[in-house]
């Protein structure tokens, strides 16, 4: 079944400039993986790799037991010989076509037989909500709407594999909600395997069963979402995933009154010798707000603040804290109710710091530290304010 699989896949130009590095990369049979990064990474040019919309100047590219692209052996799959639907941000839909025509077309060019195009088209106008749409044309539906049908089209054909770059892109916020439940329901039943470029994180930790964090053409992390959110494995990573992102502070080993010298001299503390260098973060929800310092347990990393906003969004809060030299995030599902100029205890459990070397990939050795220490997991349960 179809596994993708990429081995040492670059792809340079003429000016030296590399898109994608020696990309090594397995999506598993019915995974929806999503490549995400910021503009440039490398994303779509990997995906069009995959699609055989570009060859890769070094590398293989194998779907199942078969061998798309090899540089090496001189190996080349075009596009339409992949049997992969491919859904572009831009839906190019037929301008004279009505969108039950839209969607019948690809299996009209497949030479599927009438009664079973039509049953096709019926259930992938169903299942994206289009049914009452199928006599308009393209250009008397909503751009939400077009991309639905782009959606429909690719569907009706049945790919096995299904690579979609930014398909969301277009839509408002609402429909977008929405068209992510919708793509994801559509994924569990259809057990395709997905591929989907996108730079919005949202839209990965929502969707994917595994995703794929690229920076400068090359992958930084892979693997479930919850995995990356919870253990990144670099400081891009951390500060590229989460809203609003993790708070990321250098840390100081010469000493001073700054936030970074105060959680170097805490690393220090639990470690056993100086961090030399480093980066300490803390997801702003993992950050604990005490009005009262007694309240706060033994054992954590712990310092004051000044409360500078509140930015209440109905369901958290948001607080903007003045912390020695460094102004940090932290959000609270519960009322918060300190006034801006107030003081307060910020503190963290030893296991939500995450701790980055100085060559801002993330320390293994501080995440055993916390292994079997009794104070080292949150303390407490519920967290937030107290
Ligand atoms: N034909 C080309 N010649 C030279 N450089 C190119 C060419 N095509 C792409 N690039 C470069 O390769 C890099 C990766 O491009 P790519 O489109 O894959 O990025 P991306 O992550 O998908 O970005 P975006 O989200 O903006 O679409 C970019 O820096 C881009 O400028």
């Amino acid at each position: 079944m179809p596994l993708i699989e990429l081995s040492g896949v670059s792809k340079s130009y003429l000016s030296g400039q590399y898109a994608v590095r020696d990309l090594d990369m397995v999506v598993p049979d019915g995974a929806f993986m999503c490549l995400l990064g910021p503009s440039g990474c490398g994303k779509t040019t990997t995906l069009r790799m995959i699609a055989g919309l570009e060859q890769p100047t070094a590398g293989d590219i194998r779907v199942g037991t078969k061998l798309l692209d090899s540089v090496r052996q001189g190996v080349y799959v075009p596009p339409e010989k992949r049997g992969m639907g491919l859904v572009f941000q831009s839906y190019a839909l037929w301008p004279h076509m009505t969108v039950a025509r839209n969607i019948e077309f690809g299996l009209r060019m497949r030479k599927v037989p009438g009664p079973e195009r039509d049953n096709r088209v019926r259930s992938a106008m169903e299942l994206l909500r289009i049914a009452d749409y199928a006599r308009r044309f393209p250009s008397q539906l909503s751009g939400g709407q077009q991309q639905r049908v782009a959606l429909a089209r690719m569907l009706a054909v049945d790919p096995e594999v299904l690579l979609l770059d930014e398909p969301l892109s277009n839509l408002d916020a609402r429909l977008r909600l929405e068209m992510r439940a919708e793509l994801k329901r559509i994924h569990q039943r259809s057990g395709s395997t997905v591929v989907l470029v996108t730079h919005d994180q949202l839209e990965a930790m929502t969707m994917a069963t595994h995703v794929a964090v690229m920076n400068e053409g090359v992958v930084e992390q892979l693997g479930p979402p919850m995995e990356i959110y919870e253990r990144p494995a670099s400081v891009f990573v951390a500060a590229f995933v989460g809203s609003p992102p993790m708070n990321l502070v250098p840390m100081a080993d010469r000493g001073g009154d700054g936030l970074g010298a105060h959680l170097a001299s805490y690393v220090a503390e639990v470690t056993g010798r100086p961090p030399g260098g480093g980066t300490v973060g803390v997801r702003p929800e993992s950050l604990r707000l005490a009005a009262d310092a007694a309240d706060v347990p033994a054992g954590v990393w712990r310092t004051s603040a000044e409360v500078e906003t509140v930015l209440p969004t109905g369901s958290s809060w948001t607080v903007q804290l003045r912390c020695r030299d460094t102004e940090l995030f932290a959000v609270t599902f519960r009322a918060f109710e300190a006034l801006p100029g107030s003081t307060m205890t910020v503190w963290v459990a030893r296991s939500d710091l995450h701790l980055f070397g100085a060559d801002g990939r993330r320390r293994a050795d501080w995440d055993v530290v916390d292994q079997g220490r009794p104070d080292a997991a949150d303390p407490l349960a519920t967290g937030g304010v107290r």
